[in-house]
């Protein structure tokens, strides 16, 4: 067979249903993190599960900043501290409240945490895909993000993504040179448990959407007739 063409490319039913499992019961982790260390091995899965990640032009614009210096996530949690306070006081003061009882972040409990960044310059100034729509590559880095949380899930290990951060505190935090974007911060533990529905969910700050409210045909336009597929998504 042709050595470019992958062999036996079809997944079994069995592999199918382990990819659905793992989308459905992947969560956002922030307080259920154990402390055990992850082995280098698992680590390394998961890093190069991001590495493959599509990417505008194929640029593979990131870089990832692993902490596991106590000290480091200190100043990474001072950083969070700040924001997480500017934006409680954002809420009316009902949401403010509800906000303030939320843990919206595992910093300094979860073993590693690393910062996924994106090199807007690494391939030089014109990118294939990227000229009319410039966030591109920041999409593509964000892309590795999914690849990595998905990849540990199935590694049974816990994310959890901490954006209530300013990017130059963080850039402080972590020696990022001003180039380089900070795109993703994430907590990265084994855990206690996962939770079956969103926190948020459960904690009544927004429901999920229906699916079916959110799925137009051929335009910005709304099924008047049946709509057999919007029957299969309920
Ligand atoms: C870009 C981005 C940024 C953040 C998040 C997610 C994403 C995609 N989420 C997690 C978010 O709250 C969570 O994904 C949703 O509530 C849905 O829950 P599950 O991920 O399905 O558990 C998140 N969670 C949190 O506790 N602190 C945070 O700063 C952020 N920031």
């Amino acid at each position: 067979m042709d050595a470019t063409v992958q062999p036996n490319a079809d997944f079994s039913p069995q592999e199918r249903d382990a990819v659905y499992r793992c989308i459905a019961t992947r969560r956002d982790v922030r307080g259920q993190f154990l402390p055990d260390p992850i082995p280098d091995e698992v680590l390394a899965r998961l890093l190069d599960a991001a590495h493959h990640a599509p990417s505008v032009g194929f640029m593979q614009p990131w870089d990832f900043i692993l902490v596991r210096d106590p000290e480091v996530k200190r100043k990474v949690h001072a950083a969070f501290a700040t924001a997480h306070d500017e934006a409680a006081g954002m809420f009316d003061d009902g949401r403010a409240a509800t906000y303030r009882k939320l843990k919206l972040e595992g910093i300094l409990e979860a073993p590693v945490g690393l910062c996924i960044t994106c090199d807007r310059e690494r391939t030089g100034p014109v990118v294939i895909g990227r000229t009319h729509q410039p966030e591109m590559d920041l999409y593509s880095a964000v892309c590795a993000v999914q690849n990595l949380w998905l990849a540990a899930r199935a590694e049974n290990l816990g994310v959890g993504w901490v954006s209530i951060v300013r990017y130059d505190d963080l850039r402080a935090a972590l020696g990022i040179p001003p180039r380089i974007q900070p795109v993703a911060y994430l907590c990265i533990g084994r855990v206690s448990h996962f939770f079956a529905r969103p926190e948020l969910e459960t904690a009544g700050w927004l429901p999920r959407l229906p699916l079916r409210d959110l799925v137009w045909f051929d335009g910005w336009h709304r099924r008047t007739g049946a709509e057999p597929l919007l029957d299969a998504l309920d």
